[in-house]
């Protein structure tokens, strides 16, 4: 039985001072510490290499073969139904992936066998993993398609992959994952390939997935307006280090990392017109940099001596939020410009 007074809210994951190399010894990802608790609805933003897949594949354990999680702690659930995945077994991930964490990633297709129709890729983790009859796992996956919108259930069952579109291929690899009802689902870029149309639709599927399972979402994207739209907390990463965390509200109205506010200059959120039309100049440090300072000063308006002189630690500001930056308390002032002048 859990030891934990009903009123404390249940945590979901937590991941504590994770750090992800790859290749040759290069540390992709460093420093990385956060909460997921039950039912709730985080996002990792940032832009292309700063380490989101790589986390995300860490908590899966399914990282690349050349990467490798040297130090940290992943622990999934609470009270009795924790589980420690930090170097956690073949055996255990059996037991987690699928049933309690599920996944959906970027491109459906290279995640279902392109042989075998999509009914029966389902039917089939639901009568390995929940055990079900035949006829039940039939029943259930017909009512899973319906379930992520797709129409014609019964008919999409007997479908191919390479008879679906890339939207009704995104649903079909949803309701594979929320299949046997996951604590937890990992979105990494799950819509960035979708039109806009039906990226909102899907994310509209996740939001309804949330309520009527009960699920925590841990969603990945390098687009702020997904993440306003859809996570209660937002987790800005850079060079591999989370940077700046907090309820997305408060940060979107008053980022306190300069990266946060650069990366707020080039969003989409409320106008989708200006999707991918501008970036932040300069480019991002290469996996495994070595910097001194703060990895986002070569190319910070603000930067000065202070930011390269030690390693930069995350700011606690109160109120669930904080920033990896020297100027904390200066950039929530008004006079911003002041201080990089
Ligand atoms: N298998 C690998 N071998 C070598 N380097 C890798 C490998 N996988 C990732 N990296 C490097 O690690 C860094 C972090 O990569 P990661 O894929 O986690 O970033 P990301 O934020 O998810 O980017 P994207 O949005 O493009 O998916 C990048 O510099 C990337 O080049």
């Amino acid at each position: 039985m859990s030891s934990q007074p009903d009123h404390q809210p249940r945590r979901t994951l937590e991941v504590t001072d994770l750090q992800v190399s790859v290749g040759d010894h290069l540390v992709a990802v460093q420093d990385v510490s956060f909460t997921i608790g039950r039912g709730e609805s985080v996002g990792l933003v940032g832009e292309s290499g700063s380490g989101k897949t790589l986390t995300c594949r860490a908590v899966l354990g399914l990282l690349p073969a050349t990467g490798h999680v040297d130090r940290g702690r992943i622990v999934l659930g609470d009270g009795a139904d924790t589980v420690e995945l930090t170097d956690a077994k073949r055996g255990t991930w059996d037991r987690v992936r699928g049933l309690r964490l599920g996944a959906v990633f970027q491109d459906p297709t290279s995640y279902l066998n392109p042989s075998l129709t999509v009914g029966h890729q389902l039917a089939e983790q639901l009568r390995v993993k929940r055990r079900l009859s035949r006829r039940d796992a039939h029943a259930r996956s017909v009512e899973l398609f319906a379930e992520v919108g797709l129409r014609d259930p019964a008919g999409v069952f007997h479908q191919y992959p390479h008879q679906l579109s890339g939207g009704m291929l995104q649903r079909v690899l949803i309701a594979i994952a929320v299949s046997c009802e996951p604590e937890l689902l990992i979105a990494d870029e799950a819509t960035t390939a979708l039109d806009v149309v039906i990226q909102a639709e899907i994310l509209g599927l996740l939001r309804r997935l949330r309520e009527t399972h009960q699920l925590s979402l841990l969603l990945v994207t390098h687009d702020l307006a997904v993440v306003a739209e859809t996570c209660e907390r937002i987790l800005v990463m850079y060079g591999g280090q989370i940077v700046e965390s907090g309820p997305t509200e408060e940060v979107l109205r008053s980022p306190r990392h300069p990266y946060t506010q650069a990366l707020m200059g080039v969003a989409t959120i409320g106008n989708w017109q200006r999707r991918k039309l501008d970036v932040i100049p300069g480019q991002p440090p290469a996996a495994g940099a070595e910097m001194p300072g703060c990895r986002f000063a070569p190319r910070c308006a603000y930067a000065s001596a202070r930011c390269v002189a030690g390693a930069v630690p995350l700011t606690d500001l109160g109120h669930e939020r904080s920033a990896r930056c020297v100027l904390v308390d200066d950039l929530s002032a008004p006079s911003v410009q002041e201080v990089s002048a």
